[in-house]
């Protein structure tokens, strides 16, 4: 039986080495964050470097929550990201606006969207990213959520929130998302990614997948 393949994202990284030994590790992409107030934000030329670190087949993802459309527009132009991640209250028009494929965060915490109708609210979305925070509040905080409550929107889902080495086994065999999420759960301190995590993250990821197979 072939071994399905769950696709991996590291998210927050602010070092040139860290997204080197990612790359290295095999990960499918990695995000670089531009919210507001985030430990992890990337002021322009620090994000111009690290993403001339991420060599295709790499998808290097820019995540935003509720910036202006015209920072967003600017950091798309400038940075060439292959795909977008909005986490805020941003509508489809918005999302769509950008002329790149797109993932819309869910809110997955207490008090969480309805994630159903959330779903249909999107119809241009590449897919869904399922975060463990409530809405409003910031992602990247290693917050995880129930599983079972993960929808089966028919399109791609991403799973985050609070997935680490010690856990995205489980979460990979309760979800079987297209893709795992990471951010916190692979950090020293904020955006400052430790490598022996990053590694066995990926590790546990590869495990998961053989074991769905056989
Ligand atoms: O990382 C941040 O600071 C951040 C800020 C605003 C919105 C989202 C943010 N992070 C993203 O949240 C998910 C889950 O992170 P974690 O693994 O639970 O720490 C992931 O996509 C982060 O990049």
């Amino acid at each position: 039986m072939p071994v399905s393949r769950t696709r991996i994202k590291f998210c927050g990284l602010t070092r040139p080495g860290d997204v080197r030994l990612a790359v290295e590790l095999g990960v499918d992409a990695i995000g670089f964050v531009f919210a507001a107030g985030s430990p992890r934000r990337l002021e322009p030329g620090q994000a111009l470097a690290l993403r001339e670190a991420v060599p295709p087949p790499v998808a290097a993802v820019a995540l935003f929550m509720d910036n202006p459309a015209e920072e967003v527009r600017r950091i798309v132009r400038a940075l060439r990201p292959d795909l977008l991640q909005f986490h805020g209250g941003e509508d489809e028009t918005f999302c769509r606006g950008f002329d790149r494929p797109y993932l819309k965060v869910l809110a997955m915490g207490q008090g969480g969207t309805e994630a159903r109708q959330a779903l249909a609210r999107y119809p241009s979305a590449s897919g869904f990213l399922l975060d463990g925070h409530a809405p409003g509040q910031r992602g990247g905080s290693g917050q995880a959520f129930d599983w079972s409550r993960a929808p089966a929107p028919g399109r791609p889902v991403w799973l985050a929130g609070g997935l680490g080495p010690d856990n995205v086994g489980r979460a990979i065999r309760a979800v079987r998302p297209y893709a795992v999420d990471v951010s916190s759960g692979i950090e020293r301190a904020p955006g400052i990614k430790d490598g022996a995590k990053m590694q066995a993250f990926v590790e546990e990821v590869r495990r998961a997948d053989r074991s769905g197979s056989e």
